[in-house]
């Protein structure tokens, strides 16, 4: 980023790709050698409020450093191992990273555009106004071609296999099942439905209008987020059909049609996706999925934020057919089990899974806000990856440790069942606590509850934490949804690695995406992040990893 404000430091220079005009990071005509002076972080025209605000904040920096606010600690950054060093007493603008803040003096500048703007080194920037992107993740072009043929195959294979009365790594599926098999038009009806309704009590003007963070056009888009209500809405509807005699085992029965169908859905909703984009302007356009290439541009998605009127297609297939369908399916697990194998009650193992998965959804829907700062909505564009992520990979194989219970009961002692419940405990406090205090520094850098954090500034107007949680790991969340990946499995026991596969597959596609979250901020906040990464060494456990 560094190279890119030298080259290029008000976001109207020419070869801003996008349109930026709103922020300058250097004020016209300033010396470009001052000591600490954060004035980059300000609009081009600050208001004398702000300017004070400023000149306040300057000086609190000036004052402040890896030691909590308050305490004096003249221009001394942290060393990479956390330890205070002495760093020459006059720096370079363009060095903006190696001073902590404490967060009650940052505020957000209308600095939208800077959100995702490239740097002149950027492998994914947009090189002129259509944003193409040069750096491809996931294996580039054949990469996509793979994934694209790769993940509906692998959740054709796991459902097989977890059919199985054997399903153990070396008993695989002997044959496919026959054509007719994987189709069903009841199913597709249901499938088609559930989606309906989602969308039904999605566009209801029921809950509150939430602001996303900054489009790099500097706008906000608003969101409902009624999440919790839908989830309301729906465990009551389905509770009525299931008093009313409704059998939801069927989703056990035909899980493969189910999946086939909604496979189907997410496919032609990806090529609409696609063909939509065309007509989306540059600045609509998602700077990681705009290469040219038919197949990673499908896959990626090259639109970041695909709208019909107010209709958010991105954010509600992420928060609610298939996150809401992932607990009725469990639900259908659990009576499954009870029906399969004559028990009153379902077993302890299965309750687990159904309870711990439960309260994983309800807590995304109950704060659904915070959805908002994650990057699937702020940075990824909407295409085939998420939406058979969202309506095919989540419903149907973050439900197999459910299903597989319903065939392989696994009794669990009294002491194991209370050490899985802490360990969930523990995962979700530390999920929680870290998403939620992220989200709220996004929201609002200068919340009194924040100001005990200390912060590093960065050339886009917006601040790192490097206390608190995020000064534990570089992804504390990650590491709390790994714990609770763990307590998910451990009631399956260790009879086969299928009710495993969720972990296996969590720690890859975690450690993927902090890698492409590292290239993302780098390219982002540059020396900045250098800086926050040499003072928070473990990317996601601390000591190890
Ligand atoms: N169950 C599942 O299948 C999955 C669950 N998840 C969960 O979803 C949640 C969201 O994950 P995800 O979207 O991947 O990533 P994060 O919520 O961690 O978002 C990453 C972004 O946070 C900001 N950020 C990073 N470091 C800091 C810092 N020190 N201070 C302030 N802001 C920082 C950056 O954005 P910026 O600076 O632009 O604001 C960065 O791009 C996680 O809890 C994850 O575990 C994720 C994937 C799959
Ligand atoms: C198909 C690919 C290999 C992988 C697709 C990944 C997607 C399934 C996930 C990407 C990020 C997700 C999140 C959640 C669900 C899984 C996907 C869509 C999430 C909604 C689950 C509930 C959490 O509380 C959350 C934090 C809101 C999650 C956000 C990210």
């Amino acid at each position: 980023m560094a190279d890119g404000i030298t080259s290029s430091p008000c976001s109207s220079e020419p070869d801003s790709p996008i349109g930026l005009n709103r922020g300058c990071l250097l004020r016209p005509g300033e010396d470009q050698d001052l000591d600490q002076d954060l004035t980059w972080l300000v609009p081009e025209t600050p208001s004398p409020q702000l300017r004070t605000r400023r000149r306040r904040c300057n000086m609190e920096t000036r004052s402040s450093s890896v030691a909590p606010a308050g305490s004096a600690e003249p221009d001394r950054p942290v060393s990479s191992k956390g330890n205070v060093s002495r760093k020459p007493k006059r720096r370079r603008l363009v060095e903006p990273s190696a001073s902590f803040v404490p967060a009650s003096c940052l505020q957000t500048f209308p600095l939208g555009n800077w959100v995702e703007a490239p740097s002149s080194s950027s492998s994914s920037a947009p090189s002129s106004s259509s944003s193409s992107t040069s750096h491809l993740d996931f294996g580039g072009k054949i990469g996509a071609i793979f994934w694209l043929l790769f993940l509906p195959a692998w959740v054709l294979f796991l459902i097989l296999q977890v059919n199985q009365e054997d399903p153990s790594l070396t008993n695989f599926p002997r044959a496919l099942p026959s054509l007719q098999t994987f189709w069903d038009f009841q199913a597709f009806g249901f499938v088609l439905l559930w989606i309906l309704f989602q969308a039904l009590l999605y566009i209801l003007p029921v809950g509150q209008l939430s602001e996303g963070m900054p489009l790099r056009s500097g706008e906000k888009l608003r969101y409902r987020t009624n999440g919790f209500f839908a989830m309301v809405v729906s465990a009551v509807l389905v509770a009525a059909a299931v008093y009313h005699g409704v059998d939801l085992t069927y989703i056990h029965s035909h899980f493969l049609q189910l999946a086939t169908a909604s496979f189907l859905v997410s496919l032609l909703l990806s090529i609409y996706l696609f063909i939509r984009s065309r007509s989306a302007g540059p600045e609509q356009r998602a700077l990681g999925g705009n290469s040219g290439n038919v197949a990673y541009d499908f896959f990626k998605g090259r639109e970041l934020n695909p709208r019909i009127n107010n209709f958010d297609l991105k954010f509600f297939c992420e928060m609610r057919p298939g996150l809401i369908g992932w607990c009725l399916i469990n639900l259908a697990m659990a009576l499954a089990e009870m029906k399969q194998q004559g028990l009153d009650a379902p077993s302890h193992s299965m309750i687990l899974v159904n309870v711990f998965q439960l309260l994983y959804v309800t807590d995304g829907l109950w704060n659904e806000e915070a959805i908002l700062t994650t990057m699937d909505l702020m940075h990824d564009g909407f295409g085939f990856m998420l939406a058979f992520g969202d309506l095919v990979w989540v419903p149907f194989t973050y439900t197999l440790q459910a299903y597989y219970l319903v065939g392989h009961p696994n009794p669990l002692s009294p002491p194991l069942l209370t050490a899985i419940i802490l360990l969930k405990l523990v995962g979700f406090y530390i999920f929680r606590k870290s998403n939620s205090e992220k989200n709220a520094f996004r929201r609002n850098p200068s919340d009194p509850k924040l100001s005990h954090l200390k912060t590093i500034p960065t050339a886009t107007g917006k601040s790192l934490l490097v206390s608190g949680w995020w000064g534990v790991v570089r992804h504390p969340n990650y590491l709390g949804d790994l714990v609770m990946a763990l307590a998910w499995s451990l009631p399956c026991g260790f009879s086969h690695l299928l009710p495993w596969y969720y972990m296996i597959y969590f720690i890859i596609l975690l450690v993927h995406r902090d890698s492409r979250d590292m290239s993302e901020c780098r390219r982002k906040y540059g020396s900045a992040w250098d800086e926050y990464c040499r003072t928070v060494r473990y990317r996601i456990i601390p000591g190890v990893y």
